[in-house]
């Protein structure tokens, strides 16, 4: 039997297909523009047409499917699933305005007093004129699910996190319930449990098996992390995709709005860490990926940069500077693109390394070991430049793929075996 991850990351969806062994079997892309990654349409078509490029002997033998989304890319559902508006993404920060009103309800420092949180994000929607027609509350990876098992309002407790889901109680807080919020707010199980079988109609549609299992999910940077094999305390996985993601495995829990950092649940331990605008997206306003593979390889590591920028697309930051209003910094902008790039690359490993140190100073476990995710991770000049200013061990990973990590994720939790 076979296994089935898909991610739907920024700049495109993904999907794996492995075996109980963790072999993987297949995978499919399903790249986007940038100015698509709101549409649920694209969300939509993307999931069908990855099922659809899966040889399909292997899509008979699969028999769990997970799928992650962007942590805190949200929507509002009509009572027949259908989206009622666009969704907001991971780093809309719209619902700053919001903020004031949750600052008397929430406690002090809470993971939902971020303008990007999901639970501004809410507010923000439930002032909106299409709020009326409204009556779920979704978390993208909570929708996709929907489509393939037909149940409206189910989420798992990685993506209830900036909702303000108690992960350590398992239950919506009294504060938050305190809210009345007229919309049905998801019920929340663990990633990866199973939640149903696919509707008969997807089955028939894509060749799947009727009893396949569609489990629930995670957010992209977890099943990154899930993927890399990180699994001590002090192990740690850097994402360097459109954003820059942290994730250092910790006994202690940190929670701490004022710097965007929260803790997301792994089984007993947990992921202390937070989420930059800065990171991969930034980098692509200026270069192809090509054109960063040749001027990556022309940096000089023996000089520094003498660059000190903070690489953002627009204003605004969640972590470790949690500033709605944080400016850009590039400039003085070089002629020469291997001096510009090398500024870039190196202000952003100095952020990284800035993260580690708040989490730790902040009671996270003492940092061991460095993995890196996405697509900056092939860059070995980067990631030298990383070594040097975070002076641990990056040790390489096999495979720190989102999607795989979600294959893996549906395979444990519909075999429960030893992870
Ligand atoms: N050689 C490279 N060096 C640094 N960054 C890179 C390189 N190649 C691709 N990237 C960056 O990786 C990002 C895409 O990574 P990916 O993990 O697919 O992103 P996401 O999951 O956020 O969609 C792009 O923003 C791109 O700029
Ligand atoms: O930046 C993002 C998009 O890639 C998400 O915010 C990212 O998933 C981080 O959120 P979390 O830590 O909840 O997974």
């Amino acid at each position: 039997m076979f296994y089935l991850g898909i991610d739907f990351g920024t700049s495109g969806a993904r999907a794996v297909v492995i075996d109980f062994e963790g072999n993987i079997l297949s995978e499919v892309r399903y790249p986007w523009e940038m100015s698509n990654q709101g549409k649920t349409t694209c969300w939509q078509t993307a999931l069908f047409t990855l099922l659809e490029q899966i040889p399909s002997e292997l899509r008979l033998k699969i028999k769990a499917i997970a799928i992650n989304g962007t942590s805190s890319t949200v929507m509002l559902c009509d009572a027949a699933g259908k989206p009622v508006d666009a969704p907001l993404l991971y780093n809309d920060a719209r619902g700053a305005v919001m903020l004031e009103r949750l600052q008397n309800v929430a406690p002090a420092n809470h993971t939902v007093l971020s303008a990007t949180s999901s639970l501004v994000k809410l507010l923000w929607m439930s002032l909106q004129p299409s709020f009326t027609e409204a009556k779920y509350f979704m978390h993208q990876a909570d929708w996709l699910a929907f489509l393939l098992h037909g149940e409206l309002g189910i989420s798992d407790y990685h993506n209830a996190l900036k909702l303000g889901y108690d992960v350590e109680n398992f239950r919506y807080p009294e504060w938050l319930e305190e809210l009345q919020i007229p919309i049905h707010l998801p019920k929340v199980v663990t990633p990866g449990s199973a939640i149903a079988q696919l509707l008969p109609e997807i089955a028939a549609k894509f060749g799947l098996r009727e009893d396949c299992l569609v489990c629930a999910g995670t957010t992209d940077s977890i099943a990154a992390f899930i993927a890399s094999g990180a699994k001590l305390p002090g192990d740690a996985v850097t994402s360097l995709g459109s954003t820059l993601v942290l994730k250092l495995l910790s006994r202690t829990r940190v929670e701490d709005a004022r710097y965007g950092i929260y803790s997301h649940r792994l089984g007993d331990l947990w992921l202390t860490g937070g989420a930059s605008n800065t990171g991969g997206a930034v980098l692509r306003q200026f270069f192809t990926d090509a054109e960063l593979e040749k001027y990556s390889r022309e940096i000089d590591l023996e000089e520094e940069s003498g660059l000190d920028y903070y690489p953002l697309l627009k204003i605004g930051d969640r972590f470790p500077i949690n500033d709605p209003n944080l400016p850009p910094r590039l400039e003085p902008r070089p002629d020469n693109p291997v001096e510009f790039l090398h500024g870039l690359l190196e202000s952003m490993a100095r952020i990284e390394a800035r993260a580690y140190e708040l989490l730790q100073r902040l009671g996270a476990d003492k940092l061991k070991r460095v993995y890196t995710a996405g697509g900056g991770a092939a860059n070995d000049t980067w990631t030298a430049m990383r070594a040097e200013c975070l002076q641990v061990d990056m040790p390489y990973s096999v495979n720190t793929q989102a999607a795989y990590g979600t294959a893996l994720l549906a395979m444990r939790g519909v075999e429960k075996v030893k992870s």
